[in-house]
């Protein structure tokens, strides 16, 4: 019999900009620290082709089976906790995320007060107007999206908080 607990995965959702990639990358360094085999999937990676399907602006149905395939090759190869970064907008989503890793799935909100969030697009996306326009947009909208469904377990407000700290407090809000 084997001593390991079981696998399991975390979701750190928020609106653009609010730090999620930084913050999953962190995680994974935290856990990789303590000795926990692990692995960090930026969820955009996931959904990086062209065209998408109508109707499916953000390749969805895409990144759930690119998830399916790559969760199982790092599970097989003895992955014991599966950080994700991305954004699930409604339970619905979320259920949908839990299934294509095929284990329990914890979900913390990175949330940023809006104007921070929309000082990091302005530097991210410095000389790339077009792009900045979109996610500053985006960024309150979908902030709202996430504030109304409540599809995470935890919030972390990370307005005033470094990288690093951002990641021990998912840490302990998940109490992996
Ligand atoms: N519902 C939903 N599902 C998936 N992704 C979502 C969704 N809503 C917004 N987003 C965010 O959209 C952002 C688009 O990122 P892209 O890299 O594809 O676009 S771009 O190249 O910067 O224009 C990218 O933003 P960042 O979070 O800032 O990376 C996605 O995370
Ligand atoms: N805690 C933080 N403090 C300061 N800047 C941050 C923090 N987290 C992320 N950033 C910066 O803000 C920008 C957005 O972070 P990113 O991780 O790309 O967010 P998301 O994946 O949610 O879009 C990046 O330029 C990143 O370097």
């Amino acid at each position: 019999m084997s001593n390991r607990e079981p696998s399991r995965a975390l979701l750190v959702t928020g609106t653009v900009g609010a730090g999620k990639t930084s913050a999953a990358e962190a995680v994974g360094e935290l856990l990789a620290d303590a000795g926990v085999p692990n692995a960090v999937i930026d969820l955009d990676w996931l959904r990086q082709s062209w065209p998408t399907p109508p109707g499916d602006p953000f390749n969805l149905e895409m990144t759930l089976r690119n998830l399916r395939a790559v969760a199982r090759n790092y599970w097989d190869a003895g992955v014991e906790r599966l950080v994700l970064a991305g954004v699930a907008e409604t339970g619905e989503e979320r259920e949908r995320y839990r299934e294509a890793v095929g284990v329990d799935l914890a979900v913390c909100r990175i949330r940023v007060e809006i104007p921070v969030v929309h000082r990091r697009l302005e530097r991210r996306h410095e000389g790339q107007e077009a792009d900045l326009r979109w996610h500053l947009d985006r960024s309150g909208q979908l902030d709202r999206i996430l504030t109304d469904a409540q599809v995470e377990d935890v919030v972390v407000d990370a307005t005033d908080l470094a990288v690093p700290d951002v990641a021990a407090a998912v840490l302990k809000a998940v109490d992996w």
